[in-house]
C-alpha cells in the first residue's frame, strides 16, 4: 500500500504531479472535470499551510494539443479560488527562482513536463530518478505528491522518477480513483457484462479488449476505434481525409492493424460494430450513411448512426454491468452527439452497475444532463481506468508503493 496526503505533516514544501490534460479547441484549453477534482486536492493542501509546486503535461509532442500550461493555471486558479502562478519553465532558472519564492499557502504551476528531454525518454524508473529533471527539483522540496491518477499508467519521469529519491504520497484523486477502479476489476458479475468503447486512443482500447476477453460478454464499438475495426472488415472508412481529424486514422491504423485483425479473428462474434455512421452535409446538417454505401466516400464520419444506436441499446438494457470508455462520436458538437448520448441515456435508464471513464467522455454526462447520479462512478481517467479494470499494475502506484 502507499501513503496518502493524510500522512503528511503540516507546512511542507510539496512537489505535486496532477493531470489536467485537456481538449484544446482553436488554441483554447477547455475546462473539464480534471481541473475541478485537482482543485479540491490543492485546496485541501492549502488549508494545511503547505506550499505547492505543480507539475503537469498537455498533449503529446507533434500534436496540436501540445501547448504550454499558461491557460491551465488560470482555469485552476478559478476553481481553487486562489492565484496559481504559471511558470514558463519546468526546472530551469525561472522555475528555480519561482520555487525559491514559494511560501506557505502559495501555488505555482511549472511548464508542461513533456517539453523537457527526459519526461518521455525510454528509461527505467531508477534511471528516471537519476535525470537532471529529478536531481534539480527534488532537493527543493520536502515531499512528492502524485494526484494524477489519469496519467498513472505512464512510466514517465514526473511519475516514476521523483518517488525514487523523495518521500512520496498519493493525492486525494489518486487514492479515491485507485480504490474505486481496482475494486471494479475484482467485482464478480452474475449477468451480462458489456463494454462500450470509442474515442480516439485505439491502442489503449484494444489492449483492454485483449485483457478482458474472458470477463466481458459484449463489446460495443464506436468513435475512431469503431471506424478502424470496420476498415479491417474492408469498408472504406477510417482513413485520413483533408477535412478529417488529421493523422488520427492512418497513424492509429498503422500502429494497430495487426492487433485489430487478431482481435476480430479471436472473438469478433462478441464485438458489435457500427452499421451506419453520420457526417456533416453541405449545410452543416447531420447526414447518416449505411456502412455498405460508403465505398469511395471521402467524408470524415463523426458519429455512429441511428440504426447502430438501435442495435446497441438492447445490449445495454439486458446487461448487469456496463463499462464505458471513449465517446462514440464527436459529442462536443450537438449534431454528432446522438451516439454517445443515446447509449449513455440507455445506461442511465437501466438498473445496471455502470462506470463511465475518460476525461473527455465522462464530461458528456453533465454536458447533456444525463444525470451523474444515474452512474455508479464517473472516472476522470481513460487509459489508466482501462488498465486498472484489467488488473494490470499502474506505474505510478508501483512507484508510490516502493
Ligand atoms: N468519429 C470521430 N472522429 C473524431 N473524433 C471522435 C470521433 N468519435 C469520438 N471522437 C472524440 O473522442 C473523444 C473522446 O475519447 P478519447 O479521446 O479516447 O478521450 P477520453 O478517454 O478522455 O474520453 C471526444 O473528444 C470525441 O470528440
Ligand atoms: O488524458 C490522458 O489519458 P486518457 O485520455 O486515456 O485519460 C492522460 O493525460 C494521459 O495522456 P497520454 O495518453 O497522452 O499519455
Amino acid at each position: 500500500m502507499f501513503e496518502t496526503i493524510d500522512d503528511l505533516d503540516d507546512q511542507q514544501r510539496l512537489l505535486m504531479r496532477i493531470d489536467v490534460n485537456a481538449p484544446v479547441d482553436d488554441g483554447e484549453v477547455q475546462d473539464n472535470r480534471r481541473f475541478v477534482r485537482h482543485a479540491e486536492t490543492i485546496s485541501e493542501l492549502l488549508a494545511d499551510d503547505h506550499a505547492v509546486a505543480l507539475m503537469a503535461h498537455q498533449g503529446r509532442p507533434g500534436r496540436d494539443t501540445f501547448v504550454t500550461l499558461e491557460q491551465h493555471a488560470d482555469i485552476l486558479a478559478e476553481h481553487v479560488g486562489e492565484s496559481v502562478e504559471y511558470v514558463p519553465s519546468t526546472y530551469g532558472e525561472e522555475a528555480l527562482d519561482a520555487i525559491d519564492d514559494l511560501e506557505s499557502g502559495d501555488v505555482i504551476l511549472l511548464e508542461n513536463v513533456r517539453m523537457t528531454d527526459e519526461e518521455l525518454a525510454d528509461l527505467t524508473p531508477e534511471e528516471h530518478g537519476e535525470t537532471e529533471f529529478v536531481q534539480t527539483l527534488a532537493p527543493e522540496f520536502d515531499a512528492y505528491v502524485n494526484d494524477g491518477y489519469s496519467v498513472a499508467h505512464r512510466a514517465h519521469t514526473s511519475i516514476v522518477g521523483f518517488p525514487q529519491v523523495m518521500d512520496s504520497y498519493a493525492g486525494r484523486v489518486m487514492s479515491d480513483e485507485y480504490e474505486y477502479n481496482t475494486s471494479v476489476e475484482r467485482r464478480e458479475f452474475d449477468g451480462k457484462v458489456t463494454m462500450v468503447l470509442g474515442g480516439t486512443k485505439a491502442e489503449d482500447v484494444i489492449a483492454a479488449m485483449e485483457h478482458l476477453d474472458e470477463k466481458v460478454d459484449q463489446f460495443l464499438l464506436g468513435g475512431i476505434v469503431g471506424h478502424l475495426f470496420q476498415r479491417a472488415n474492408g469498408y472504406d472508412i477510417g482513413t485520413d481525409t483533408p477535412e478529417g481529424p488529421g493523422g488520427l486514422y492512418d497513424d492509429n491504423w498503422e500502429a494497430n492493424e495487426e492487433t485489430i485483425r487478431e482481435v476480430i479473428d479471436e472473438y469478433g462474434d462478441r464485438i458489435s460494430l457500427p452499421v451506419d455512421v453520420a457526417r456533416e452535409g453541405e449545410d452543416g446538417e447531420r447526414v447518416t450513411d449505411r456502412m455498405e454505401n460508403l465505398q469511395g466516400s471521402p467524408d470524415a464520419y463523426m458519429d455512429i448512426g441511428e440504426a447502430t444506436i438501435d442495435e446497441y441499446r438492447p445490449h445495454v438494457e439486458e446487461s448487469e454491468a456496463v463499462l464505458v470508455k471513449g465517446a462514440l462520436g464527436v459529442f462536443e458538437m450537438e449534431a454528432f452527439s446522438y451516439g454517445t448520448r443515446g447509449v449513455l441515456q440507455a445506461v442511465a435508464e437501466t438498473d445496471c452497475f455502470s462506470v463511465v471513464g475518460g476525461g473527455d467522455t465522462s464530461r458528456s454526462v453533465e454536458m447533456y444532463d444525463i444525470g451523474t447520479e444515474n452512474f455508479n462512478h464517473l472516472s476522470i481517467a481513460g487509459g489508466a481506468y482501462l488498465k486498472a479494470l484489467t488488473g494490470e499494475p499502474l506505474a505510478a502506484i508501483e512507484a508510490l508503493e516502493k
